[in-house]
């Protein structure tokens, strides 16, 4: 429970939480370890590692190590299946894609990568993880039937299953790079449903006003992948996100 637990006491003190994604298919475990360095100076909370493409084997234990030795905050993994399970990072989001087809992605890849959890000291987060449109490279490798923007009551339901499955967390994923995040409005109504129950919120993320637009709106966390691969002072990009919701 360390992992989880460290990230609840942020939210109890009235805080909100700033995952950094690090893709370790995006570049060298050296240059991830870099931008973790950079995204702890800059405030952010945890680092999360993953990619929906390549992210396991050699290099995915070679970055979560490389990112490990040089930073302090926790390595959370956030697995495309059960190939992005690597023993050395202190948890994992043990989720499934509900609104997937392919029970591959629901419980398959859970299944087959339970043993490894198992043997190891990896703590898992369990979420139910819902991929919004438009989806990206996520919604179209997990086989996802996308719930439309403007549908906020469709993502309610479906985390409040969750929530009743007995699911600690519900990811809201509009896709990776994403031209806009999930809207307040869908947040807001997943974020009553679920009551204590923690809700991220990932894809299209970019800026300080859109990362409080969907703290305010109900999120409890916030995660940023893409716009800390392309800019060159991750440090200063971070801390003007996390300053703003951390408000
Ligand atoms: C819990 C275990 C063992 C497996 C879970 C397996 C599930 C449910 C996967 C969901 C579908 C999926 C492919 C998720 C990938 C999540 C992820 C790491 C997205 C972020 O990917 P980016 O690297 O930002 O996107 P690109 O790869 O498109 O750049
Ligand atoms: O790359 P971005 O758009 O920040 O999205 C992060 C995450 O939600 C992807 O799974
Ligand atoms: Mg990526």
């Amino acid at each position: 429970m360390q992992v989880e637990a460290h990230l609840h006491k942020i939210v109890e003190k009235g805080g909100k939480v700033h995952l950094t994604l690090i893709d370790p298919a995006s570049q060298t475990p050296e240059r991830a370890a870099e931008i973790a360095i950079a995204a702890v100076e800059g405030g952010t909370d945890a680092i999360m590692i993953g990619g929906s493409t390549g992210a396991s084997g050699t290099l995915l234990d070679e970055t979560v190590i490389k990112i490990k030795e040089n930073v302090n905050v926790p390595t959370i993994l956030f697995p495309g299946s059960s190939a992005g399970l690597s023993k050395y990072a202190d948890a994992v989001f043990f989720m499934s894609l509900l609104n997937s087809r392919d029970i591959g992605y629901v419980i398959t890849n859970q299944v087959l990568g339970a043993p490894l959890v198992y043997r190891s000291q990896i703590e898992p987060i369990s979420m139910a993880y819902l991929i919004v449109e438009p989806g990206g490279t996520v919604g179209w490798v997990g086989d996802a039937k996308l719930i439309p923007r403007k549908k906020p009551e469709i993502a309610a339901v479906y985390a409040l299953a969750g929530k009743y499955l007995g699911m600690h967390y519900t990811y809201l994923e509009a896709g990776s790079g994403a031209d806009n995040p999930v809207n307040p409005e869908m947040i807001g109504a997943v974020k009553q449903v679920l009551g204590e129950n923690k809700l991220i919120v990932g894809g299209g993320i970019r800026d300080a006003k859109t990362a409080k637009l969907c703290t305010s709106a109900g999120a409890d966390m916030i995660v940023t992948g893409t716009i800390v691969e392309e800019v060159k002072d991750v440090a200063a990009k971070v801390a003007e996100i996390v300053s703003a919701i951390k408000r």
